[in-house]
């Protein structure tokens, strides 16, 4: 990790070796769902005026990312389940000129515990392992670059005026071999053709007199030309994009330090460990630090989580978002900081003096951007800060040997936290059968086991946190068992009212379904009212491989009354002064609300 190529872009990531296409460069950090979020934040203003979230920068359509029962509006409005990914992914910055990383889909993963027996069950993310994968060959110190969408850049025309979008390097290339034939046959008709007359004709394209996207990506030089004809159009913007590995290791962070496995702590999910041998005093991981000034965008209030027809009670806090475990505070302050660091949120908890063998410390002033300036300044005048520029570094404290499970002391309000929490469980375990399976495993085990009717449900029901989808698509079974596994399954509600076996044995379903619009652009334009509103389907005949259960919203391990909330302890001795004793109240929130919030209607 260094300073971007990008100016103004912050901090980038780099790849120090060689990558190949098709590599996978990072497997990936943790993702959180971030669920009805504008829910919840209508306790802070009008029903209709929605906060403008602040993770924006950092969050993916939730359905994408497999996530759409985390909500029970999952396709109303992309904000009702977003996906938020700290680590690699928010860290990548976009070039559309020489994009080469894409991001895969999280795997699901609960790290083999049992709501009945473990009381970790819940506490920590099940999204995780979000691969980054080259689509290109990279060169050793070139920039990292994935793609954000070709509107990232049109709606911010004040930051970047006319650049090219990623079409338009297409055109462009296209351009220099049409250029490049013409000038091919010209030197063959005309006697004396000369480097002059090819410029003058390359001129003639780029002095056009209207400004576009495209012209802005036409190499400019002979040289660039021939460039863009025996390497393709990236290669002039290449080298631009790469900095020496000397430089890197001076100015930048190693961030490939860690490798994560399932942790040597029991209840504790995943944890980081050291790649190589770690000498005491080195940087372990390191990562910059999102800015909140409490922990509003957290909270989950009591209301009608599914239906969300009345108002939250501002005055009862029901649970919390998953990323409040993996955020840091003090409690001399509502400040809430959050790191996005690669594999940094994989670390976990161990006492000083025992278990621990790496401590939080800042970086040094101008290094990574960091600037102690803020550490010393009143955090008011952070409040509309995106990025506050805080970089925090994880250093060995001992020797750590290849294979060690990397550990931070998370301090004892944590650790007391999670001892009262394993206390209290031992008396609320027994509300959970150990015969509770989630939908997910329960369509593992029986993929093709015969389905019951309605009419076979009201003596026999499937569990009450089953909720029956259909892929309805006319297709060949496998084609259909494709959809499942791809990143936005448009998966619809469905009922089965009969069931037949066909002559040559295969059992088909007959079900009503409703048709409610999966995709990202389509769920802006549905409302709450509109699928509640929504009529069942004709009938219609599926294979069984169309169906499947999902996990009704609200009812995995993540949103159990009792699952392990509680942020990580910052060390008292690297808490700044200047941020010793500032809380934000809801009159200060309100305030930052309403200049950051923007009318919208998700009822209408
Ligand atoms: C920052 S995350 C660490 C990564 C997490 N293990 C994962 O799999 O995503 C913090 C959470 O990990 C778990 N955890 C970390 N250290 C632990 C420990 N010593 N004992 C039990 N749980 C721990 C808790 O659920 C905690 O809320």
């Amino acid at each position: 990790m260094a300073e971007s190529t990008i100016p103004g872009a912050g901090l980038g990531i780099f790849t120090g070796v060689p990558r190949h296409k098709d590599e996978i460069v990072w497997p990936g950090d943790v993702m959180y769902p971030v669920v009805d979020l504008h829910y919840h934040m209508r306790v802070w203003g009008s029903r209709h005026r929605w906060l403008s979230n602040p993770l924006k920068d950092y969050v993916w359509f939730g359905p994408e990312m497999g996530m759409q029962q985390e909500s029970s509006y999952p396709y109303v409005s992309p904000e009702y389940v977003t996906a938020f990914c700290p680590g690699m992914d928010a860290a990548i910055n976009c070039n559309l000129a020489l994009l080469n990383v894409e991001k895969g889909t999280p795997n699901y993963e609960t790290a083999g515990l049992h709501r009945s027996k473990d009381p970790g069950a819940g506490a920590f993310t099940p999204y995780h392992q979000c691969e980054t994968i080259a689509t290109h060959d990279i060169p050793a110190g070139g920039e990292l670059f994935k793609f954000y969408g070709d509107w990232w850049f049109e709606s911010r025309p004040e930051v970047f005026g006319l650049i090219p979008l990623s079409e338009d390097y297409y055109v462009a290339e296209e351009l220099v071999e049409a250029y490049n034939s013409l000038i091919t046959n010209m030197r063959s008709q005309v006697d004396r053709w000369n480097t002059e007359m090819s410029q003058d004709l390359w001129g003639l394209v780029t002095n056009h007199a209207f400004p576009s996207r495209t012209l802005n990506a036409l190499p400019r030089t002979l040289n660039e030309i021939e460039t863009v004809i025996q390497n393709g159009i990236r290669a002039i913007y290449q080298p631009q994009a790469t900095r020496s590995i000397q430089e890197l290791n001076e100015h930048g962070r190693c961030v490939d330090q860690m490798v994560i496995r399932p942790s040597t702590v029991p209840q504790a999910g995943r944890g980081a460990f050291a790649r190589r041998f770690l000498p005491q005093g080195s940087v372990v991981a390191s990562t910059p630090l999102m800015f909140f000034p409490n922990d509003f965008l957290m909270l989950m209030y009591e209301g009608a989580w599914f239906e969300k027809d009345t108002q939250p009670n501002p005055n009862k806090v029901e649970h919390h978002q998953i990323f409040y475990n993996y955020c840091w505070n003090h409690p001399e302050s509502s400040l809430f900081l959050c790191p996005y660091g690669i594999g940094v949120n994989y670390i976990n908890h161990g006492k000083n003096g025992t278990a621990a063998n790496g401590r939080l410390q800042w970086a040094k002033d101008g290094e990574m951007r960091h600037r102690d300036e803020v550490l010393r300044s009143n955090p008011r005048k952070m409040l509309n800060i995106a990025s506050p520029r805080l970089y925090m570094d994880i250093v060995a404290t001992r020797d750590i040997q290849p294979g060690e499970e990397i550990f931070f002391d998370y301090g004892e309000a944590w650790q007391a936290a999670w001892d009262q929490h394993v206390a209290k469980f031992e008396s609320v375990k027994h509300q959970y059968s150990p015969d509770f399976q989630s939908a997910r495993d329960w369509n593992v085990e029986n993929h093709d086991a015969i389905l019951r009717t309605e009419e076979e449900q009201q003596a026999d029901p499937y569990p009450s946190h089953f909720e029956l989808k259909c892929i309805v698509k006319e297709g060949p079974p496998d084609l259909v068992a494709a959809i499942w596994n791809q990143e936005n399954v448009p998966a619809k509600p469905c009922r089965i009212i009969g069931r037949a076996e066909t002559e040559n044995g295969n059992m088909l379903y007959k079900i009503v379904y409703k048709d409610i619009r999966t995709s990202q652009d389509e769920a802006s334009k549905q409302t709450i009212r509109s699928v509640k509103q929504m009529k069942w389907s004709e009938p219609k005949w599926l294979h069984r491989v169309a169906l499947r259960f999902m996990d009704r919203a609200y009812t995995n391990d993540l949103w159990l009354p009792h699952a392990f909330r509680h942020p990580i302890g910052i060390p008292d001795d690297i808490f700044p002064d200047a941020w010793r004793g500032t809380f934000f109240s809801s009159q200060d929130l309100m305030d930052y609300y309403e200049k950051n919030s923007y009318e919208y209607d998700d009822d209408d």
